[in-house]
């Protein structure tokens, strides 16, 4: 596993490029938040190495890189295992967060309501940054400890919908558990994928509907536009 702790490498964390200098979105940048000790780094750790890690040491923010595939497309992963004690310190975390990721797990955990409640204010403040809906999945971890139950599955479906995320509930403790981690590791990046696609086809459609509406604007003489040479065809819009 390939770990770094530095928080500058988010100050510096250029999107990559690829070796023509064009932005590269093969490469999807996952950031993993939530409250301290709801299991962010167990979840990371066991998506990566299978493993589960039972001890807890309070994360400094972790830069993981790897290659994989998901729907046949390979993918350069990059997750950032956040720091939950700088989150709920309510540091200057959320402008590098924000404009670092692709998409993001929100995490909470079963039985610890507060890390629920907390889950709307970390996506709104990115989204205050970003000023523009981020994609997200939302997971309930520790399903293991159901007798402590605080957070119904319920609520969670709820506050899904409302904030327009995929939910899961998975225990990172529970080996039996690991095929839904890797689910939830893919279907971050397939939601990354299709926000992509629907800015691109905006995109696309807006590059298309200002040239139409410069087109017009020549035909009906309403631009400004000045008659070059005598040639018919030179036109030149200003
Ligand atoms: N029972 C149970 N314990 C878990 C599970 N996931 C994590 N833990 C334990 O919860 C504790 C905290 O887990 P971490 O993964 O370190 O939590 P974190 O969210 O990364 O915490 P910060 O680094 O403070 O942000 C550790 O003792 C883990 O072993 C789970 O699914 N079930």
């Amino acid at each position: 596993m390939n770990g770094t702790k530095t928080p500058s490498s988010l100050v510096n964390g250029q999107r990559p490029r690829t070796p023509n200098n064009e932005r590269d979105f093969s490469c999807c940048r996952i950031v993993v938040l939530g409250s301290s000790g709801v299991g962010k780094t167990a979840l990371t750790v066991r998506y990566i190495t299978r493993r589960f890690i039972g001890e807890y040491c309070p994360t400094l923010e972790s830069i993981h890189k790897l290659q994989t595939v998901v729907d046949n497309e390979d993918t350069r992963l990059e997750i950032l295992d956040t720091a939950g004690q700088m989150m709920d310190s309510g540091c200057v975390w959320k402008d590098y967060y924000a404009f670092w990721g692709d998409c993001y797990i929100y995490v909470y955990s079963i039985n610890d309501r507060q890390s629920f409640d907390q889950i709307v204010n970390f996506k709104k403040q990115l989204e205050s940054v970003r000023k523009q809906t981020l994609c997200g999945i939302l997971v309930g971890n520790k399903s293991d400890l159901l007798h402590d139950r605080q957070v119904l599955e319920t609520d969670a479906t709820e506050l899904a919908d409302e904030i327009g995320c995929k939910s899961y509930e998975v225990s990172a403790a529970d080996w039996t558990q690991v095929d839904r981690i890797v689910d939830l590791f893919s279907d971050a990046v397939r939601e990354y994928r299709k926000l992509r696609t629907s800015r691109d086809i905006r995109a696309r459609r807006m590059s298309s509907s200002r040239f139409r509406q410069a087109i017009q604007k020549v035909i009906t003489g309403r631009g400004s536009v000045s008659k070059k040479t005598t040639t018919s065809n030179s036109w030149q819009m200003s």
